[in-house]
């Protein structure tokens, strides 16, 4: 489904700051995986999602998804078939515009016409019923400024912006580290919700391993821009945090501090 090949990376080239992130970097995701991705500080988690939805350009390799090769396609022209929600509750949503301009911006990406068509009654219809299944009764503040939110009820707008149109692939980086803990435990539910129901193709980059136990099909560990372990079917599903922290032990790598806090 989505295919990452030999990715090579290095920032800053030929100054005193390179950094090489990437010397090969291979990956192959299946349709309907909803893998978490866990790792060592700077082991290149976030910059694979990025290299992914085309915000940061390759030196060297393939992206492939669904047999297309988007590798150089610019981010504008993935964002129909790749969503994104951020950490930080800002990034995916326009603050200054409600709730249902948001809405329907989301619901008209890579279409050609404006923000008015998408205004309709049937679709204020659609959208409402969308945002009543949060339960955070969002349905009844359509024409409030998105700003006005909180964090955790802007990440929940993100998230049912990213999937309302069914992306081929959704990526999720930390999008709850910036949450207290049961806004950030609500925000889970809802993603596992919408990645579930919707059979959306997920990588989700977190520093929790509560996540990585409870959530999705696979595992991903990655260090110093490999992945140094690939954790699905029947070993995924009994997984354990011990577990886990053994795999890390055993392969002498250093969990990010974030997600040692975590435990
Ligand atoms: N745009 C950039 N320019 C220069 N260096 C960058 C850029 N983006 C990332 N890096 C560097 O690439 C390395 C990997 O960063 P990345 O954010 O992908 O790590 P990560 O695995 O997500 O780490 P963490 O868990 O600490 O957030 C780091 O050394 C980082 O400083």
């Amino acid at each position: 489904m989505l295919s990452v090949k030999n990715l090579q990376k290095t920032f800053n080239r030929g100054t005193v700051n390179q950094n090489t992130i990437y010397r090969g970097l291979s990956l192959d995701v299946d349709e309907g995986d909803f893998i978490t991705i866990i790792g060592s500080n700077g082991a290149g988690k976030s910059t694979l999602l990025n290299v992914i939805s085309g915000v940061i350009p390759l030196d060297a390799g393939r992206i492939v998804l669904d047999g297309v090769d988007i590798t150089r396609y610019p981010e504008y022209k993935r964002t129909r078939d790749i969503a994104r929600v951020f950490q930080n509750p800002s990034f995916g949503v326009a603050p200054s515009m409600t709730i249902l301009e948001n809405m329907s911006m989301a619901y008209n990406k890579g279409k050609t016409y404006g923000l008015g068509r998408a205004v309709n009654k049937k679709n204020i219809d659609v959208f409402k019923e969308m945002l009543s299944g949060l339960e955070l009764g969002l349905e009844n503040k359509l024409h409030d400024k998105v700003g006005l939110l909180s964090g955790g009820q802007r990440q929940s707008l993100s998230l049912i912006m990213a999937t309302m149109l069914h992306p081929k692939l959704l990526l999720l980086d930390e999008h709850t580290a910036a949450l207290d803990p049961k806004t950030s435990a609500k925000i889970i539910d809802i993603t596992n919700e919408l990645v579930t129901e919707n059979k959306i193709t997920t990588m989700m980059v977190t520093h929790d391993l509560n996540h990585v136990t409870s959530l999705g099909n696979r595992v991903i560990m990655m260090h110093s821009g490999e992945v140094i372990l690939d954790i699905r079917g029947k070993e995924k599903k009994e997984l354990t945090i011990e577990k886990l922290l053994n795999h890390f032990d055993n392969a002498h790598v250093m969990l990010s501090d974030r997600t040692l806090l975590s435990t």
